[in-house]
């Protein structure tokens, strides 16, 4: 340790001197080791320095405290826990959702239990059970149960304590994770009646503030909504106004020396109530909704925290004298991004490079909680690996530092998501055993303040005990007095600066809403509904992005097309399937009706549209293939009919998300089957057709072979027959000859019967030959032509079955 970088604190003269006993100061050291603090005593001299510190501040903390802690008991109530922080172990909770209509269909086995604070996983054809224990384990799956936990049960036994923290002046933190679907999202926000975690933290900060106030204690409320999405941070309440910028600009994460990380360009609103930040949360979530439409699945691989600084001011009359103690308290809820997207699987093969970056918060998230878990079992200071991504960084304080946090796990109870819910409960028993230093954010003027008046006070006493008879210290302590007394003025002034910047901010923010919610009308995006016009509402994957979105087709025509600053169109979307000009919706009397534009695609209840359609209530709209609508029309519900199909029951209409996707899919399907089929026809035809005249040029070419070979025999016939007449002439004059030469012995003999006979067999053997060329040129033929017929054949039946040889 280098002591000589570090404050000492002399914890024995002020007490000693105003009378405190020696037992008192070593009661001081004691509590100060307790506290973590080590201390040495060198005759009256006695410093104190923190366990493994290594920074100034350290001591200064506990100079401050031991002075605020021993020095003034009227606050000592307040001043619980502000020592260098009290170990806070961080707080986990399971809990487990209800079968989603999915696995209800596919008749999903049940896995999970719940049973007090453990959740147990019962994997199915096996007799190994895995039972994990938390600080909560909330079983939601069947309302009529009698341990369900409802959002009440869950705000209340895991959010309220953290409120009450805040309210104490320390950090607090909540995040939620789980794997996609799990119910994060439904548990930190929820829908409507089934309000989550962050619509009733913020009601009850708001009614704990009024309460307070009572105390004279007011208390400011600030706010922030951003989403980290691809190690990308974009603010959720605020949008890019800048010409023709579509995109959001990324903010970046700055490090202050003191405060920690900070997000540098952040908006930050003042919240003067409830209804306030309700305001403020639809117009982020719309933010969202539109950023989010036209990215698949890019809601649930985006983290979302809602910040906030509760800023508390108590004043107090001490002596006649007013004190302002003031105390700020930051609030992360965290809605994380689904939890399997960080599994080596996801990050391999095509969404190697997208789950890298995606995925680097989680991940990161995994590291830091797992060198956390071992730095506590080791007592080892590891390298925790905040900086690793931006949400890491961004929480440091709420993980291993200064905040109260707690951890909701949400898991699925289906057999089929067995292997995430073991790897979810894996991971929040490793968080359990995180333990936070939390302590007590107050002002160190104010605590600097009070702690001169204590000393005041305690020399003021002296004097009193000593009669007079020390008067250069009572004309020092009426010096400090008067010193105090221009530092209350000071921070008085600033109190009464700080209220008036507080009204001003909150004018402010107030503004900001109206323009920021201008922003998104002028992109077509209603606020208030008027239920007597057809409207589109947007569907989106992510049940709390969906029907967030609300665009009103006013009587006349509406335009809808790509997003431009200066655009005059009613519906303007972002998105690369969206055409500059994309479709035309009318509404005449109540009949509205969508026109196309040329090649911008365009889907109704899934199919492909080109020409001008009707559209009724409950109709899907699909434009540029990623932007889903339904199409409501009140006045069709009203008269309970739909114009072209008679009565209807609109319930059954209000198709989600889901069932538009699926009927879209569907219906590319058959429109892909249908043109496959058309393209085997035609491929089939234009083959009979090849085969058609390949057998015409074949029967062509066969004809004119066997023209050749008729000549070719007729030739040879003919050739015979010369040479069979040459030889019968030839052997009529040799036979003349001869008989003129016996004629001329005078003995005139005819041909003798065997020379007859031999020159039949010698013309007999010649016609044999003959015939024996004729039948073979035949077979020849012949072959020919049957191999012809078979390769005809075989193409034929090569066509039969769809492939050409
Ligand atoms: N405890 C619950 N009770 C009733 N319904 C629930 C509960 N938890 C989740 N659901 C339903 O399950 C669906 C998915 O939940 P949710 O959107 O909260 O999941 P998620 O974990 O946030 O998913 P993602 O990671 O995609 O954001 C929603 O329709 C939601 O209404």
């Amino acid at each position: 340790m280098d002591v000589g970088t570090r404050k000492t604190v002399d914890l024995s003269n002020p007490a000693v001197s105003s009378g405190e006993s020696l037992e008192a100061v070593e009661m001081k050291k004691d509590r100060l080791e307790v506290l973590g603090y080590e201390t040495a005593t060198t005759g009256f001299l006695s410093v104190a320095y923190k366990k493994d510190s290594s920074t100034s501040e350290d001591f200064l903390e506990v100079d401050q405290e031991h002075q605020a802690r021993f020095s003034l008991g009227a606050l000592s109530n307040l001043a619980k826990g502000r020592q260098g922080g009290e170990d806070s172990a961080v707080t986990v909770a399971i809990r487990v959702r209800p079968l989603n209509s999915r696995e209800q269909k596919m008749k999903a086995k049940t896995v999970v239990s719940v049973s007090g604070q453990e959740t147990t996983v019962h994997p199915p054809h096996s007799q190994q059970k895995f039972s994990f224990s938390f600080d909560f384990s909330f079983w939601s799956c069947d309302a009529q149960d009698g341990c369900y936990a409802s959002q009440e049960t869950v705000y209340e036994s895991l959010a309220r304590p953290l409120l009450d923290k805040v309210f104490q002046g320390y950090n607090a933190c909540l995040f939620a994770y789980g794997q996609t679907g799990s119910g994060k999202s439904y548990t930190m926000m929820g829908y409507n009646e089934d309000a989550g975690i962050i619509p009733r933290f913020c009601e009850e900060i708001f009614l704990k503030a009024a309460e307070v106030k009572e105390d004279n204690v007011t208390c400011h409320i600030e706010m922030s909504y951003f989403e980290v999405y691809n190690e990308k941070l974009h603010d959720l309440l605020t949008s890019d106004k800048e010409k023709n910028k579509t995109k959001k600009t990324a903010l970046r994460i700055r490090e202050h020396p003191e405060l920690g990380p900070y997000v540098a360009g952040l908006s930050a609103y003042v919240a003067g109530s409830f209804a306030d930040v309700q305001a403020w949360l639809e117009l982020g979530n719309k933010q969202r909704a539109t950023a989010a439409t036209g990215m698949n699945d890019k809601s649930s691989r985006s983290h979302s925290v809602f910040a906030m600084v509760a800023t508390q001011t108590k004043r107090e009359t001490s002596d006649g004298e007013s004190l302002t103690h003031t105390m700020r308290s930051h609030v992360n809820l965290v809605d994380l991004a689904g939890s399997e997207r960080s599994s080596s699987a996801q990050t391999s093969g095509m969404r190697l490079k997208e789950g890298a970056s995606i995925n680097r918060s989680l991940m990161t998230l995994g590291k830091v909680i797992s060198a956390l878990s071992e730095a506590t079992q080791s007592k080892k200071k590891p390298f925790i690996p905040y900086r690793d991504s931006l949400l890491t960084w961004l929480l440091k304080e709420s993980l291993g530092g200064n905040s109260k946090t707690a951890m909701l796990a949400t898991v699925s109870p289906a057999a089929v998501n067995l292997e995430e819910t073991l790897s979810t409960l894996r991971y929040a028993k490793q968080a359990r055993s995180i333990i936070n230093v939390a302590k007590v954010n107050e002002d160190s003027n104010t605590r600097i303040i009070r702690e001169l008046k204590a000393e005041i006070e305690k020399l003021r006493a002296f004097q009193r005990c000593s009669q007079g008879t020390d008067l250069m210290k009572f004309d020092s302590s009426l010096h400090e007095i008067l010193s105090l007394k221009q530092k209350l003025l000071e921070q008085e002034k600033k109190l009464t600066e700080a209220q008036q910047e507080w009204k001003e901010n909150l004018a402010r923010a107030e503004q900001c809403k109206l323009e920021e919610a201008r922003e998104l009308q002028k992109a077509g995006v209603s606020f208030k509904v008027d239920n007597r016009l057809p409207n589109l509402v947007n569907l989106n994957e992510d049940p709390q992005l969906s029907e967030m979105l609300l665009y009103i087709i006013k009587e006349g025509q509406t335009k809808v097309g790509r997003h431009m600053v200066d655009s005059e169109y009613g519906i303007q979307l972002t998105g690369a399937l969206i055409a500059d000009s994309h479709c035309l919706i009318t509404n005449e009397q109540g009949t509205v009706t969508l026109t196309p534009a040329a090649d911008a695609e365009t889907y109704i209840n899934g199919d492909l549209v080109s020409e001008p359609v009707t559209l009724h209530h409950g109709d899907r709209v699909i434009l540029g293939r990623d932007h889903y609508f339904r199409f409501n029309h009140p006045v069709e519900v009203q008269n309970g009919r739909r114009a072209s199909e008679g009565p209807v029951a609109c319930k059954e209409m209000l198709q989600d998300f889901e069932f538009a996707k699926n009927e879209l899919v569907e219906s590319q399907k058959q429109r892909i089957e249908a043109e496959i089929e058309e393209a085997r026809l035609q491929a089939q035809q234009e083959m009979m057709q090849e085969l058609q005249t390949a057998r015409d040029l074949a029967q062509r070419e066969l004809s004119a072979q066997r023209c050749l070979y008729e000549e070719q025999i007729r030739e040879l016939q003919r050739e015979m027959e010369d040479e069979l007449s040459m030889k019968q002439e030839l052997l009529s004059k040799e036979m003349e000859q001869k008989r003129h030469k016996h004629l001329g012995k005078l003995l005139l003999t005819e041909p003798s019967a065997q020379e007859l006979e031999e020159s039949q067999l010698r013309h007999r053997r010649f016609m044999e030959a003959l015939q024996l060329e004729k039948e073979k040129l035949a077979q020849e033929m012949a072959q020919v032509q049957q191999a012809r017929l078979s390769r005809e054949e075989e193409r034929k039946s090569a066509a039969r079955q769809g492939t050409v040889p």
